[in-house]
C-alpha cells in the first residue's frame, strides 16, 4: 500500500467509528454579545439529537458555527473525526453535512421532481461541469427516491408555487436529504406546520435511514422529543442540560426555564 493510500485508508476507518461530531470550547462573539459560549457536545454517528432553548439561547448560531456560515470566536468542531474548524461551507458539504433554513429556498417556478432532482445535482460532482446540463438516470432516481421518503408522490409534477405550505416544508426536508448525507441539522421544520403535517414530519424523520444522524432545532417540544432520542437544552449562550427526552420533559428546572421562559 502506498503511503497516500494508507493515509486514506486510516482517515476512513478512523471516520468509521469516529463521532459524528463533536464540539470542544465552541465560542461566538457579536460584538460585546457571546451567543456561544465553550460549547461541548458530542453527536455518535446515527444520533438523533433536539437542541432546545428559548428564543436567542444561540440554536441558530450553533449551526451556523457547525456548517461553517460563521466561524466561531473559539473552539473546534469535528465531523467524523476530522477537524473543519476552518473549513468553507461546501468541504463540509463534501463530507456530508448538510441543513435546512427557516426561511424557504426552494424554487417556487419549478415541479418538486425538477427542485429534488437539481438539489441531487447540485451535490454531485458534476456540479461544476461545462458541458450542458443533460438528465441523469442515476440523480433522477435518487430524487424519486427522496421525492417518495418525503411523502410527496402524488405531488411530484406540482410546481411548488402551488404545494401548501406543509408540503413546502416537506419538499425543503427532501433537499436537505440529497447527496445521501449522514448527518443533517434540521432548524425548526415544524414552524407553521398543523397538527396532521406535524404528524407526518414526525413520520418522515423518525424513517430517515437509521445512519444518518440529525439534529434538530425546534420549538415543538413533542415534536422534538419524539424524534430525538437525546436532547441538549440551551441557555444564554450555554449548554443548561442534557439528557434523554423522558429526563428532560419531567425535570423541574427544564420546565420553569423553558416553559415559562416565553418560546415563541
Ligand atoms: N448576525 C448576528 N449579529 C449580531 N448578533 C447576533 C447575530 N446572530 C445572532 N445574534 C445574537 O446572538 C444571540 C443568539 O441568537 P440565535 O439566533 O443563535 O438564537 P436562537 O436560539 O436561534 O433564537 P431563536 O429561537 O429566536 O431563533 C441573540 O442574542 C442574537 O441576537
Amino acid at each position: 500500500m502506498t503511503a497516500r493510500a494508507s493515509t486514506v485508508a486510516s482517515r476512513i476507518s478512523a471516520t468509521g467509528t469516529a463521532n459524528a461530531l463533536e464540539l470542544r470550547g465552541l465560542t461566538r462573539m457579536f460584538g460585546a454579545l457571546a451567543a456561544l459560549t465553550d460549547i461541548n457536545l458530542t453527536v455518535r454517528p446515527g444520533e438523533r439529537r433536539a437542541v432546545l432553548g428559548s428564543n436567542g439561547a444561540g440554536k441558530t448560531t450553533l449551526f451556523n458555527c457547525i456548517t461553517g456560515d460563521f466561524p466561531p470566536t473559539a473552539g473546534t468542531i469535528r465531523l467524523f473525526g476530522e477537524d473543519v474548524t476552518h473549513f468553507p461551507p461546501h468541504e463540509r458539504i463534501r463530507r456530508g453535512l448538510r441543513r435546512t433554513y427557516q426561511i424557504s429556498l426552494l424554487f417556487a417556478g419549478l415541479s418538486v421532481r425538477d427542485n429534488v432532482y437539481l438539489a441531487c445535482r447540485g451535490v454531485s460532482r458534476y456540479r461544476f461541469s461545462l458541458l450542458r446540463p443533460r438528465r441523469d438516470d442515476a440523480l433522477m432516481a435518487s430524487a424519486e427516491g427522496l421525492i417518495e421518503a418525503v411523502h410527496l408522490s402524488d405531488a411530484r409534477e406540482t410546481l411548488v408555487g402551488d404545494l401548501s405550505y406543509g408540503q413546502q416544508r416537506q419538499l425543503e426536508v427532501a433537499l436537505a436529504l440529497a447527496g445521501a448525507p449522514r448527518f443533517v441539522l434540521f432548524d425548526e421544520p415544524a414552524a407553521g406546520l398543523s397538527p396532521t403535517e406535524r404528524r407526518e414530519l414526525v413520520e418522515i424523520l423518525t424513517n430517515l435511514p437509521s445512519h444518518m444522524g440529525f439534529i434538530i432545532i425546534e420549538h415543538d417540544m413533542d415534536v422534538a422529543l419524539r424524534v430525538a432520542e437525546s436532547v441538549t437544552m440551551m441557555h444564554n449562550g450555554r449548554i443548561f442540560k442534557e439528557g434523554k427526552p423522558a429526563e428532560i420533559e419531567s425535570d423541574a428546572e427544564v420546565q420553569a426555564l423553558y416553559l415559562g421562559g416565553g418560546h415563541g
